[in-house]
């Protein structure tokens, strides 16, 4: 939960322009939402495609024009631990010499309360006791440390050392300046710190290009997310160099072409081997002489044309995709994310969020481990089954579509692991863990509705031995793996009716338990704050309305 006060407004304003930024306050005023903290309303009616925030690149905050950007760099530290580390040094160290201080230090990396913004997987004990059995914590693991912020953290301080001893650079107080004697107490009070700047930039942060990747957006930030009619389209030319941020022609691409212009003269003479010419300092600068010509030369142009704001490929802009109506709240899209992806991500949950699933895994397992007729089936299922079923399933909805083209294309169920959203660094292990990968197909969508898979196993585990038999064209072998399925059978196991299947699904759902939200005692002893509380208060609330519309579904 990163929430701005009030207080910040006129701060921001004045920043936003000082930068020459455009943000028109006769059609849109910044004030409290009932949401929490800051939200940007319409003061009047405003038509979809007009702009309602323009900046320029050069006034967003990123590592790449931080200033300690150079550091950095030399030090090859980039995306979000570079943008932490920046964030910490422009707000501790450069404080008022900083460029982007008044706007840096509207965000705030503690509530309302003073309790620091931690993501469920640093939360105490009784704090994750509210999310246990949720989706969060069977499908996504989200309740789990991440390894990568603490390394993140070691080489935050590791560097804050060495550029202290190089260059005396001061080391920022109460962030990275961990005692080396009293490594334990201290480096966790400041790891925590660590991982709030973290959570909180990763709320705030803006994809903007490919020199400086992820940034803070003054007012851009303000907007707040809704998950079924956002009213923003965020533009940026993502298509820079990534060494100097330049839209256009620039030394580094000169530089480039000079050089493959060079590499095919080769070619095709196929003359003496030449020296192949190499980018250096010398050449950049000769070559950079004359783009600075021709760059003044543009210059001039615009400044003739002057419209008030620069290059459009220069700036970041925010543009309406709705008509929007006065008073109301302007809304932005984080994205198309689940309450797992808002909480673990961005702090905060939507109550009858549409992307929000029950995870059935653990539940499945259950009913697996004690049910020894069931064993067969279950190898089959996750070693050959699975795989079979799910490639039938997408060619048969790939066949609707194509009779019926003009029907909307639905979600097959399929084309995404649906526990692959939160998992980035997990993919590089796919393959190896077969069982995640089929319990994670597991779950009922938002609608109530139980996902294919579930269909599936539901349908697998209820055949009677015959039927089972009856589902192989060659007598099942010792090695089950081996065994031939009868693909004609196959859209059995799709079926929606069989009162079999929503028997044990029913009796899955009854036994299902998710957590007990209640407040038995104050945030003091438990250590639960109001944010901690309130965000999965709705997340299971929205998991139990879930598994009730799945039960009419079945009865
Ligand atoms: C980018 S900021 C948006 C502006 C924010 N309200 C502020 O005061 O600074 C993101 C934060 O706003 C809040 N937020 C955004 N959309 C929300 C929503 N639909 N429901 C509840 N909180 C929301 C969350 O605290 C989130 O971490």
């Amino acid at each position: 939960m990163s929430v701005t006060s009030k207080d910040d407004i006129s701060h921001i304003l004045r920043f936003v322009t000082d930068c020459h930024g455009k943000f028109d306050l006769s059609k849109c005023v910044i004030r409290e939402s009932a949401l929490g903290g800051l939200g940007v309303f319409a003061k009047t009616d405003i038509a979809k495609g007009q702009s309602v925030l323009t900046l320029n690149k050069s006034s967003i905050f990123s590592a790449s024009n931080s200033s300690i950007a150079n550091l950095l760099y030399d030090n090859s530290i980039d995306g979000m631990l570079a943008l932490n580390i920046a964030f910490i040094y422009e707000t501790t160290v450069f404080k008022n010499t900083s460029h982007w201080y008044p706007f840096l230090r509207t965000i705030r990396i503690r509530d309302e309360q003073g309790n620091l913004n931690l993501p469920p997987s640093f939360w105490n004990k009784n704090g994750k006791e509210l999310l246990k059995g949720t989706s969060f914590d069977t499908l996504f693991d989200a309740l789990t440390p991440e390894e990568e912020i603490v390394e993140g953290f070691e080489i935050a301080i590791n560097l804050a050392r060495k550029w202290n001893e190089e260059f005396q650079l001061e080391i920022p107080n109460g962030f990275l300046d961990v005692k080396e004697n009293n490594h334990g107490k201290d480096f966790n009070l400041k790891l925590e710190r660590f991982i709030s700047v973290a959570y909180t930039l990763s709320s705030r942060g803006f994809e903007i290009d490919a020199y400086h990747e992820t940034a803070l957006v003054p007012i851009a930030d303000l907007f707040n997310h809704h998950v079924a009619h956002p009213d923003l389209k965020f533009v940026s030319l993502y298509d820079v160099c990534d060494k100097c941020g330049e839209s256009g022609m620039c030394k580094h691409l000169i530089a480039e072409e000079y050089l493959e212009v060079q590499e095919q003269e080769r070619d095709t003479s196929r003359a003496e081997k030449m020296e192949t010419p190499t980018i250096n300092e010398d050449l950049i600068n000769s070559l950079e002489n004359g783009l600075q010509e021709e760059r003044s030369k543009s210059i001039t142009d615009i400044e003739d044309e002057d419209s008030g704001i620069e290059n459009a490929d220069e700036c970041v802009d925010l543009v309406l995709k709705n008509d929007v109506t006065q008073h109301q709240e302007i809304f932005n899209s984080y994205g198309e994310l689940s309450n797992v992806f808002l909480l673990a991500r961005y702090g905060f949950t939507v109550p009858g969020n549409t992307y929000d699933i029950v995870h059935l895994g653990p539940d499945f397992m259950n009913i697996l481990k004690k049910e020894e007729k069931y064993q067969e089936k279950v190898k089959w299922w996750g070693q050959v089954g699975h795989g079979l079923f799910s490639a039938w399933y997408v060619q048969m909805r790939q066949e609707d579509e194509g009779e019926d083209k003009d029907s909307v294309p639905q979600s097959d169920g399929f084309s995404e692991d649906a526990g692959s959203e939160l998992e980035e660094e997990s993919e590089e292990e796919e393959g190896e863990n077969d069982l995640n990968s089929w319990l994670s197909q597991l779950y009922i969508d938002y609608n109530g509705e139980p996902s294919p898979s579930t269909w599936a196993l539901a349908n697998l585990l209820t055949l009677t031995a015959s039927q089972w038999k009856s589902l192989f064209s060659k007598k099942v072998t010792p090695h089950i793996s081996d065994s031939i399925i009868n693909e004609e059978k196959l859209p059995f196991l799709a079926k929606k009716d069989n009162p079999h299947s929503k028997k044990l699904l029913s009796k899955l759902l009854k036994d299902k338990k998710l957590p007990c939200i209640k407040r038995d005692n104050t945030p003091q002893v438990t250590g639960i704050t109001d944010n901690m509380f309130h965000s999965a208060q709705i997340l299971v609330q929205s998991e139990h309305d879930i598994l009730t519309k799945c039960r009419k579904t079945l009865s």
